[in-house]
């Protein structure tokens, strides 16, 4: 089976070389023909575990292929991908589809025989129906059939989750298409993760809802966190208390930063705002996207606070700047907000991120960048961390006690070991497990324990 994709990105390329390294013959477009020539040569051009050697691998044994003109992969693919992105478009939070209908306007005069189109890029509610009328009208010999296929990868993870997904989910309306979209994922299918065909609709829905829910628990988690600092509490005590609750799950309930990416802030705005075009309300998503809004406004402050509340002549290093680690990518990530506030507000300011800092140096102004973590802390006054990179909670003790001018580390990322840090004569600030200073006692204002009263 011959597979086109459109879109190198993190999902398209993760796809691509996924699916020749299951043995299609798969070529991969990107209109970037900078990106193309760097593939071409063996360079992948983004931050993703294991993922270049299956690129090298794939295009050694021939089953892989870049290329940046249509008319060189379109004709005779069975199944083409669309994997471009699909950012927010406006203040109203909806998701901008038009890589996607720039690349369907610019495929389908192309086509020939039997065709599937499937979605990877993560679209709008009744994208499918339109992409279907496009291409009733753009290629009306040709016989296409329109697929949602979410993609539920992880950057970080990319290449472990496409090959081993919870799930897969395929919204097809026609049954040859699901048919050759199963085939597809066969190699998966054959080691028991479950394949989920659907109806488009339910399978665009299932792709934001997830999002939404997890977005929504960190959201959540974010708040205990600071129901903790003001009444005493270890949040990561509480979220093992209440993750154990197999209902409940453990996963995605670390409080942090509050949750940023190129996925979870773009999609629950367009969640909500594509709910909203259909005349249903999703307060509950809103409600999250708000919270994380306003949690960073707080973050600056939290590192001021660590500083006698004046950082005027403090020298802060930032340790961390990706999302999350794991990934080079820095769409959403809190340090977009924290970084130029710090430098607005300190005396100097500097960063470290083992693989972010080629990206940060084109995005932050002001910032001095230290190649190593002890050239980042030298002299410090507080160092932040940021982003989950486990090499920072290997830090030595010994190194950071001697290293910084004031012992602070405001571990945003709860990751640090503060017991051990302290000992050394390092303080430790996190989140959600401030110890109770004169804790207010919340009281009954109304009800029974009132009456009782
Ligand atoms: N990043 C993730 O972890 C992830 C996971 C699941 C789903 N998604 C969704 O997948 C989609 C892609 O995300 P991404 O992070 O891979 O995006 P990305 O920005 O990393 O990559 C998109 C690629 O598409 C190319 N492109 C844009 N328009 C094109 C066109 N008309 N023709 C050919 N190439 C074109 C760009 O040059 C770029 O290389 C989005 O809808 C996103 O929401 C992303
Ligand atoms: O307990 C947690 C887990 C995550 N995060 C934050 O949440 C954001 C997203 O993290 P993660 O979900 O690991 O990364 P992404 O690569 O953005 O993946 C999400 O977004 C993708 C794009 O849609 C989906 O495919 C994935 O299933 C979904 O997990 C990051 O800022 C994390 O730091 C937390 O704060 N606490």
């Amino acid at each position: 089976m011959k597979v086109t994709v459109i879109g190198t990105g993190y999902v398209g390329l993760v796809a691509g070389a996924c699916f020749a390294d299951f043995g299609f013959d798969v070529t991969c477009i990107d209109k970037d023909e900078s990106k193309v020539a760097a593939l071409r040569a063996g360079t992948v051009p983004i931050y993703e575990p294991g993922l270049t050697e299956i690129v090298g691998r794939t295009q050694t044994n021939g089953n892989l292929h870049f290329v940046s003109a249509y008319q060189d992969a379109i004709p005779n693919a069975d199944v083409i991908f669309i994997a471009v992105g699909t950012p927010t478009k406006d203040e109203g939070g909806s998701a901008d589809i038009s890589a996607v209908i720039a690349a369907s306007e610019e495929l389908a005069p192309l086509l020939r025989g039997c065709t599937v189109i499937a979605t990877k890029s993560t679209v709008p509610i009744g994208t499918g129906q339109r992409l279907d009328a496009l291409f009733r009208s753009a290629a009306p010999d040709a016989d296409v059939a329109i697929v949602s296929n979410p993609e539920f990868l992880r950057e970080g993870s990319a290449v472990r989750d496409f090959v081993e997904p919870d799930r897969v989910v395929i919204g097809a309306e026609a049954d040859w298409a699901a048919s050759t979209m199963r085939a597809l994922y066969r190699p998966i299918e054959d080691r028991g993760i479950p394949v989920l065909v659907v109806d488009r609709a339910t399978a665009e829905i299932s792709k934001y809802a997830a999002n939404s829910f997890l977005a929504t628990k960190i959201a959540f988690i974010n708040e205990v966190a600071d129901l903790c600092e003001q009444a005493g509490g270890d949040v990561r005590s509480v979220a093992d208390a209440i993750g154990l609750d197999t209902r409940i799950g453990n996963q995605f309930l670390k409080a942090g930063p509050g949750f940023g990416g190129s996925c979870f802030p773009k999609d629950t705005r367009a969640f909500v705002s594509s709910s909203e075009r259909l005349g249903i309300r999703q307060r509950v998503v809103s409600a999250a996207v708000h919270a994380n809004e306003a949690r960073k406004l707080h973050l600056v402050q939290r590192v001021a606070d660590a500083c006698d509340g004046d950082l005027s002549n403090a020298r802060v290093a930032v340790l961390g700047l990706a999302f999350k680690a794991g990934t080079d990518d820095l769409r959403e990530s809190p340090s977009l907000f924290m970084v130029p506030e710090l430098v607005r507000l300190a005396d100097e300011v500097r960063a470290h991120d083992p693989v972010a800092m080629p990206v940060a140096r084109d995005t932050f102004t002001g910032v001095h960048y230290g190649e190593t973590v002890d050239e980042c802390l030298d002299g410090a006054d507080v160092a932040v961390i940021l982003t989950d990179w486990p090499e920072y909670r290997e830090l030595d003790p010994k190194m950071l006690a001697g290293t910084m001018r004031r012992n602070v580390i405001v571990d945003l990322r709860n990751m640090m070991d503060a017991d051990t840090l302290e000992a050394h004569g390092v303080s430790v600030v996190g989140i959600g497990r401030r110890e109770p200073v004169d804790a207010p006692v919340a009281h009954e204002t109304s009800g029974l324990g009132q009456a009782a009263e």
